[in-house]
């Protein structure tokens, strides 16, 4: 299920981290080791009610001179506009109305993108109320008073928030086609693949402009299925500061990745594969996606009968944290095994829907145990009762167990093995959910 995406834009100092992390609460989700932007979250994962979603913080503002704060800021807005679904305006009832909001209101306004009006830090409604009508003069609807910091008003906010989700009924439509985020570092062939799948196939609608974000999205036709690739690609270099350009490049494939079945990780094979690679599919990993790393430029290489083994050994040492994920070499360039990465998007979407019967689970799950113990800690045993897959996207498992500590990650890593050797789940992760069950059985 592809979660909505809301953005938080504003002036420097006005709250935007604290609502970030009042939202985000513990869920934080970090793009660790990532140079130049390790020190601040990028996204996290949120929930409201029955809702999840994913909130993106388009960026900290160095304040020096109002140009540059001004400038920033539109730069921040555009992220929101180009990737969000829901864009919160933060401001501050302290600083009041500033001539940057009104600029940065007017481009958010023309962009028709839902904006919610947020002032911050009114902790006393009381105190501070007659100060927030101020803020209507910026013409995108009503303020919403909340402070950050003591976590008031949030509800309220938040419930503003998810009344622009899609409804359940667009979400089906928008799903029945599956979804291929093509992602990358520059100049990997990202663009250059989708053209060359619009080149060989019958397209029904060829770049219809990102309507709702700026990543194209392009229909084409296989074998009588259609597809959408969600391109990630010509990212503007106008942003010209080198953290900012990463935290957008970071934000886009996020928001990409999020609308995707599978996604396709294009590693530039001329270059090999990089720690910077290795980030972009983490994202992937960590969404529970579909993978597929497609090591492009396969052309340009240099070949003898060892480079394909030497590479995929390269590839899989770099992605050590998923070995699941299929691997294919390509060339957009000659169209070599293009048709064979329609093959494994088949397969890769199969297997992230794929649902196995408890009963069949069960009898991996007695065989595993039979062939090695489960471990023990201080004279206790892990015992396993009973497991069942509870979803798809990726395939969730809940495994009853009598000792959660007991269950060591090596364990579980066993039986998935046990369950990918049956079922092989190419292409997909699995995710375990270890449950303690009391009583004795
Ligand atoms: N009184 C009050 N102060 C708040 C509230 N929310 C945030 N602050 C304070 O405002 C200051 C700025 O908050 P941040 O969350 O760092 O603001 P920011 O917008 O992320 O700032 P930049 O990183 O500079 O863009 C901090 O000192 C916060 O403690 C609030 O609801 N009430
Ligand atoms: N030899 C060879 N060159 C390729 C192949 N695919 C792409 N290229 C070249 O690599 C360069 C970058 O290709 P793009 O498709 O623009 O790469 P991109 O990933 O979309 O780049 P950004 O827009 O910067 O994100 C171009 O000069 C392409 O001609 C390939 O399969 N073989």
């Amino acid at each position: 299920m592809s979660k909505p995406i809301v953005a938080i834009v504003g002036r420097p100092n006005v709250g935007k981290s604290t609502l970030f992390n009042a939202l985000a609460g513990e869920t934080i989700s970090i793009v660790k080791d990532t140079p130049g932007v390790t020190r601040d979250r990028i996204y996290a994962d949120a929930t409201w009610l029955n809702y999840s979603f994913t909130l993106i913080d388009t960026g900290g503002i160095e304040p020096e001179s109002k140009d540059v704060i001004l400038a920033q800021m539109r730069d921040q807005a555009q992220i929101a506009i180009d990737t969000a679904d829901v864009i919160i305006f933060i401001t501050d009832v302290r600083q009041g109305l500033v001539d940057a909001d009104s600029k940065v209101a007017d481009m958010l306004r023309r962009s028709g993108k839902p904006v919610l009006l947020v002032v911050n830090k009114v902790d006393s409604f009381a105190k501070f109320m007659p100060d927030v009508y101020e803020f209507y003069n910026l013409g995108i609807g009503d303020p919403i008073p909340i402070s950050a910091s003591s976590k008031l008003g949030m509800g309220d906010m938040l419930d503003e928030v998810v009344k622009y989700f899609p409804t359940e009924e667009e979400e089906e439509e928008e799903n029945e086609i599956p979804h291929i985020a093509i992602v990358g570092k520059p100049n990997v062939g990202k663009s250059s693949i989708v053209n060359k799948l619009l080149g060989q196939n019958r397209v029904i609608v060829s770049n219809v402009a990102g309507t709702t974000r700026d990543a194209i999205d392009t229909n084409v036709m296989w074998n009588g299925k259609e597809y959408v690739f969600i391109d990630t690609a010509g990212l503007r270099r106008k942003n010209k500061i080198k953290e900012e350009l990463e935290r957008y490049s970071i934000i886009r494939t996020v928001t990409a990745v999020e609308r995707a079945d599978v996604v396709i990780v294009v590693i530039d094979a001329v270059e090999g594969i990089t720690e910077q690679d290795a980030k972009i599919a983490g994202i992937a990993h960590e969404r529970g996606k579909g993978v597929i790393i497609a090591v492009n430029k396969w052309d340009a290489v240099e070949k003898d009968d060892k480079t394909i083994y030497k590479y995929t050994n390269k590839v899989r040492e770099v992605l050590a944290y998923m070995p699941y994920a299929e691997i294919l070499f390509i060339s957009a360039q000659t169209g070599q095994r293009l048709p064979k990465l329609f093959e494994t998007i088949d397969m890769v979407l199969e297997n992230q829907t794929l649902r196995i019967q408890t009963g069949v689970l069960n009898e991996i799950m007695t065989e595993a145990i039979a062939m090695q113990q489960p471990p023990s800690d201080k004279g206790k045993r892990l015992k396993l009762y009973y497991m069942t897959q509870v979803s798809i996207k990726p395939p969730t498992f809940v495994i009853f167990v009598n000792d959660k500590e007991l269950m060591h990650f090596s364990y579980t890593r066993y039986l998935e093995n046990k369950i990918r050797e049956a079922f092989g789940f190419r292409g997909t992760s699995l995710k375990f959910i270890i449950r303690e069950r009391n009583g004795e059985k």
